[in-house]
């Protein structure tokens, strides 16, 4: 235990794979045993990778629960089944991607995409900070994206849930101030998780029906090309974006927003310079079907201009 202070329980959604494994361990390895982490995941039979990752700190000052953030049951119960359902620390991690024309896309699996992204982090905040405002004391971590802030072609379904929650917790944030709760947004770019995996292995079974040749092919051969291209240059690892986390829970005073990839600064900056949109759209625009081809080059260039005076926008992991 830490000496001087108690452990603070941390519980986060999603810690099958990717970012919220990472986040769990990371926090549960903590040297001075700060926090006493609740992993959880919607399907218990997943847990291998996590125990391995938690190596000895399983058991002690990490634990398992089960929680499927798209069902009212499953909330309640994991949290009622935690001592005094006390949270300290809510991680909104659990997330699903969603990719391609929307077109071929069925309503129903746009509304899967909102019933995790968008209500499923709102039945955790929903479920949790009551007790925080009465203890005036917590914080609701959420993981958003950069898609929150800036849309990006053939995401837009997903792209709208990550807006949705950005809009959601910056009305939220007023009111938890008011009640000394603290909320903050993380907005990673590109993480080489599973979510990057399933999302390519669906492109490749896919074929698109209900989308024009023309839009298959803007997809197929001009967005995900770049998209590779992109991850290959700009990603970074959910180890990454664990560290950057930790920095914003152990902050005094932690950032409402926390870009974690310098490449947005940019991006977001030219959003806000013209309140138009125009800004935006062409560059993009250009971007993508004029610059396509260069896209190597361009990341190269885009890299060289997000060094240090950008970087220190966003939260670094080190
Ligand atoms: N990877 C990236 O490039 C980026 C990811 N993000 C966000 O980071 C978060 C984590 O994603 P990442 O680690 O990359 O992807 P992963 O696919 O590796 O992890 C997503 C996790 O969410 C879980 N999950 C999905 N649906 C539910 C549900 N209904 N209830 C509980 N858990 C659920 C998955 O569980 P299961 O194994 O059961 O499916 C899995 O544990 C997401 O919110 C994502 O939007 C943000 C920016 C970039
Ligand atoms: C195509 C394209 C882009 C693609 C960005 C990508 C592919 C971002 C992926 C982000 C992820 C996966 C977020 C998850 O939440 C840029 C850089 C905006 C520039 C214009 C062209």
């Amino acid at each position: 235990m830490a000496s001087g202070g108690e452990q603070k329980v941390v519980l986060i959604t999603g810690c099958s794979s990717g970012i919220g494994l990472r986040i769990a361990v990371l926090l549960a390895s903590d040297e001075q045993k700060r926090y006493h982490v609740i992993a959880t995941m919607r399907d218990l039979r997943k847990k291998d990778r996590l125990v391995e990752a938690a190596g000895d700190t399983y058991g002690k000052t990490l634990t398992l629960l089960s929680l499927d953030v798209c069902s009212d049951d499953s909330v309640w119960q994991c949290i009622d089944s935690v001592k005094d359902r006390h949270i300290d620390i809510l991680i909104n991690n659990a997330g699903v991607g969603l990719l391609g024309p929307v077109e071929s896309i069925s309503m129903d699996e746009m509304k899967r995409v909102f019933e995790t992204n968008f209500f499923g982090t709102v039945r955790m905040i929903k479920e949790v900070m009551p007790d925080m405002k009465k203890r005036r004391s917590g914080h609701i971590i959420v993981m958003s994206s950069v898609m929150g802030l800036q849309g990006v072609i053939f995401n837009d379904v997903y792209t709208a849930s990550k807006f949705a929650i950005e809009g959601f917790c910056e009305s939220m944030a007023v009111q938890l101030l008011k009640f000394n709760v603290k909320l903050s947004l993380i907005e990673p770019g590109p993480v080489h998780t599973e979510f990057e995996t399933k999302m390519m292995q669906e492109v490749a079974k896919m074929d698109y029906p209900g989308a024009d040749a023309d839009t298959v092919r803007y997809f197929k051969d001009v967005y995900i090309k770049s998209s590779i291209d992109i991850f290959e240059a700009l990603g970074q690892t959910p180890e990454d974006i664990a560290k950057c986390t930790k920095k914003v829970i152990e902050s005094s005073q932690p950032r409402f927003r926390n870009l974690t990839n310098s490449l947005y600064t940019p991006i977001v900056a030219m959003k806000y310079a013209d309140e138009t949109g125009g800004l935006s759209v062409n560059a993009f625009y250009n971007l993508l079907f004029n610059f396509g081809s260069l896209m190597h080059i361009t990341m190269s260039i885009l890299k060289c201009l997000t060094c240090s005076c950008l970087r220190r926008r966003t939260i670094s992991p080190d």
